[in-house]
């Protein structure tokens, strides 16, 4: 063929498409172009030797996992397999930083493909965006995207891929967000859309520094903790053939800056889960909690801190409704016993929220709750199977004193003045001291560990001596007797601070007798 007769041949055909595509709009309006499109590609599919699979990112209610699982599949296929990357030169791709990430991630630009290769058998992935109808009301300003992704395979290798390739994407999105050490921290805000589509939870990257190394707290305790955390992480087996709904909750509580929410980080690390931390006091109602909780991923902690305070407690019974059921003072009855309308999770809605049926939508589900006051909990939320496991984060102890010199200034036990370490282990418990204070005197010296380790052992004597006063106090007034406090405050300083005190000096002897006494 001729150059002159090539380039007339592309000439009318550049014409035939302008002519058909203005017919085309002619004739349809444009809600019926889309289905018209829809409908040829449905015809080309049906003649075409291959099958297509769609995975679309929102399935009827909820996210679909699997969309998110291929996103992270393919973007690290990008990055990672060379032999992807490279047979895709002409891809596109997206790349997108997240608020508080440090890294950078890849993925399909909308509406591009790329190959993958599985087993031999060569695929082909597109990420399809369109764009949602525009109506002429919306409460949202802005259109929506739809996207989804379209997995093209040979019609004779449809076994393979429903068999082993999506199991193997799962597995391997799974893997890759453990290596990445970047999990996401979601949270509810009040008067978020809850419509099937909407997404009620904001996400942000959580990159909390605590594991179970740096958490100061028995290690006996810290020990059981970690193993039941792995039983549950392992054990779909076990909640399978038990007929168990594969979840867990666990009740951390103690006084404040004893690392629950430190623990909760932890857990976080430790098995890569995301956090859901559910502000309750911004829940409307029993179905806004449902919703909030279908829209949870599984392999993730949910979290409600101080529970006893984001919503104030009334134990089952004292609050019975005429109708029957029982509801929270959400606190916004001032005690005056009225109401704020439109505020009604009941302690039943709390109860099915951890417990229900709807609590085993997605799996491998941990729930936690905090509290300050557990005596103020309704005997119901605390029960097994609802709260498997409570843990009691208390005042520092020596382990956990000696993990924090650890941490804050590489101290280890060995590098330590013997005679220092041991006032430090006869004051701790007395002193009743948080690790959070403590933590707080040796951020403070960091530069200079002598330093912090003087102000710390001298912190903790000051406690002491606080702590037998107010004992002595409240003994006194309940014997009703006036005392000579000051000298014997004095008394007790001088008895702390004395190079040659004992164990005699510090009254712990006389404690111990005491004791012996009494066992006697
Ligand atoms: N057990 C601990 N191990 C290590 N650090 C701790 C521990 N407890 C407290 N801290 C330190 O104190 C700070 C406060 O701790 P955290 O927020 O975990 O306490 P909390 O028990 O959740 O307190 P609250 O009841 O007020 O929520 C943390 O930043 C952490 O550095
Ligand atoms: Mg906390």
């Amino acid at each position: 063929m001729k150059m002159s007769d090539y380039w007339t041949t592309m000439a009318s055909l550049v014409g035939m498409l302008a002519f058909c595509q203005t017919i085309l709009q002619l004739v349809f309006p444009p809600e019926l172009r889309l289905a018209f499109i829809h409908f040829l590609t449905r015809l080309r599919h049906v003649f075409s030797s291959h099958i297509y699979f769609d995975i679309t990112e929102i399935d009827g209610v909820n996210t679909n996992e699997l969309y998110n699982a291929v996103q992270l599949y393919l973007s690290s296929s990008v990055t990672v397999n060379g032999a992807v990357s490279s047979s895709n030169n002409n891809t596109r791709l997206s790349l997108t930083r997240v608020p508080n990430s440090s890294s950078v991630t890849f993925g399909l630009s909308n509406n591009d493909r790329i190959t993958d290769v599985f087993n031999g058998v060569t695929v082909l992935w597109e990420h399809v965006v369109v764009q949602r109808q525009v109506q002429s009301f919306s409460w949202r300003p802005m259109p929506e995207e739809k996207r989804g992704f379209t997995l093209q395979i040979n019609k004779r290798d449809k076994a393979l891929v429903l068999d082993s390739y999506l199991d193997y994407i799962v597995g391997k999105s799974e893997e890759i967000r453990r290596r990445n050490e970047e999990r996401l921290l979601y949270t509810n805000s009040r008067g978020v859309s809850l419509d099937a589509r909407s997404h009620p939870w904001d996400s942000v990257r959580f990159k909390h520094p605590s594991t179970f190394d740096t958490l100061a707290m028995d290690p006996e305790k810290k020990k059981r903790i970690m193993e039941d955390l792995r039983e549950f992480a392992n054990g779909q087996g076990f909640y399978q053939k038990t007929g168990r709904a594969w979840k867990r909750g666990y009740l951390l509580y103690g006084p404040p800056g004893t690392g629950k929410s430190s623990l909760i980080a932890a857990m976080a690390n430790y098995l890569g889960y995301d956090i859901y931390d559910l502000e309750l006091t911004e829940v409307q109602n029993n179905s806004e909690l449902r919703k909030l909780l279908m829209k949870t991923s599984s392999k993730s902690i949910i979290v409600i801190e101080d529970i006893d305070c984001s919503i104030s407690l009334t134990k089952r019974g004292k609050n019975k409704k005429k109708n029957g059921s029982y509801e929270y003072d959400p606190g916004l009855t001032n005690g005056s016993g009225l109401e704020e309308p439109g505020s009604s999770v009941t302690l039943s809605g709390l109860l099915n929220f951890t417990d229900g049926l709807w609590s085993c939508c997605g799996s491998e589900k941990i729930f936690v709750f905090t509290t300050n006051h557990i005596e103020k909990l309704d005997s119901a939320l605390l029960r097994s199977g609802r709260m498997d496991m409570h843990v009691h984060m208390g005042f520092c102890k020596f382990p956990a004193l000696k993990i924090l010199l650890k941490n804050y200034l590489r101290l280890e036990e060995e590098d330590m003045d013997g005679v220092v370490l041991k006032e430090m282990e006869e004051c701790v418990e007395e002193a009743e001291i948080t690790p959070a204070d403590v933590s707080e005197v040796l951020i403070r010296n960091r530069s200079d560990a002598e330093k912090a380790v003087r102000e710390l052992v001298s912190v903790l004597k000051e406690r002491v001596v606080k702590r037998r006063k107010s004992v002595r106090l409240k003994k006194k007034k309940e014997e009703g007797e006036e005392g000579e406090e000051e000298a014997e405050e004095e008394q007790e300083k001088r008895a702390l601070d004395s190079p040659n005190r004992n164990r005699e000096v510090f009254g712990f002897q006389d404690e111990e007798d005491e004791e012996e006494e009494k066992e006697k």
